[in-house]
């Protein structure tokens, strides 16, 4: 049984279909990327496995277990996409941290320490009382990582990181997230609209637009044919170099795609 299991997942909100049929396996220690065009229904797959939506009808298994059992049992850390209620925290960033390890049993020195550590493993030392709402928005992603890391979770899923985090950080954040994979052997889970760097770093792609279009290698999934059944069939894609498509060192991060 692979560790994340999703088969023939339908979910109907209000007599619509949002995900249709959906498939996914997921093994311990894989990056997944989540791609697809706006309303395609990836905060929703998001939202099923965090236990918030229930299936309409399908199976969804964490490690063999309900995705409600799995949140409550600290198995899944999760970073959610930015919004302004977070911004206007006013709190310290030690205490955001301090939030991931609520209902966990331990005492208030333990829990001190692992926030401690993981705004160090994070790169955020020095940072602990400054207030959340202040930092910067990569630096807010970096605190809500180490938030969602703190309970050692499995399952890493974040929403949409790179939106509204500058290209410079956006790159480091990348490296961080492999260093992540690589050092914790945790899988992670990212929903993101920048296909170009999640192609270069992810192990799987799932291509979804209320059906799942793609799931597979990362390294096949950049093909005319693959975004053009995704992001419908008036798509071109643009790439911001001399190299193209089909050439051998093609540089994933130079791909834009334009409707
Ligand atoms: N609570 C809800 N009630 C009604 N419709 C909803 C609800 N939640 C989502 N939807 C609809 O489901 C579809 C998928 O939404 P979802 O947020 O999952 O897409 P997404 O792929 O995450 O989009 P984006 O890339 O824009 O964030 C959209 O058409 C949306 O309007």
């Amino acid at each position: 049984m692979s560790f994340i299991e999703i088969k023939n997942l339908t979910v109907k909100i209000e007599d619509s279909v949002i995900l249709e049929d959906i498939n996914i396996e997921v093994n311990q220690g894989e990056i997944v990327s989540i791609v697809g065009p706006n309303g395609g229904g990836k905060t929703t797959l998001i939202k099923v496995l965090l236990g918030l939506l229930k299936p309409t009808s399908g199976i969804v298994l964490i490690d063999g277990k309900d995705p409600y059992y799995a949140i409550k049992n600290h198995m899944i850390g999760y970073v959610p996409q930015k919004s302004k209620q977070e911004l206007d925290f006013p709190v310290g960033a030690l205490d955001v941290v301090l939030f991931g390890l609520i209902g966990k049993n331990l005492s208030k020195k333990e829990k001190l320490d692992l926030a401690l550590r993981y705004i160090e493993y994070v790169g955020m030392k020095g940072f602990e009382n400054k207030i959340f709402g202040r930092l910067s928005g990569g630096q807010q992603q970096r605190i809500m990582i180490a938030r969602a890391l703190v309970s050692d979770p499995k399952i890493l899923i974040l929403d949409e990181p790179s939106t509204g985090v500058d290209v410079v950080a956006q790159e480091s954040f990348y490296e961080f997230i492999k260093r992540l994979n690589q050092e914790k052997k945790i899988t992670i889970i990212m929903v993101s609209h920048d296909i170009g760097a999640v192609v270069s770093f992810s192990h799987k792609i799932a291509g979804l637009n209320k059906r799942l279009h793609y799931f597979g290698p990362a390294k096949d999934f950049l093909t005319k044919e693959n975004l053009q059944k995704l992001y419908s069939a008036d798509v071109s894609l643009l790439i911001h170099s001399d190299e193209c498509l089909t050439c051998q060192h093609f540089n994933p991060m130079m791909l834009e795609i334009r409707h």
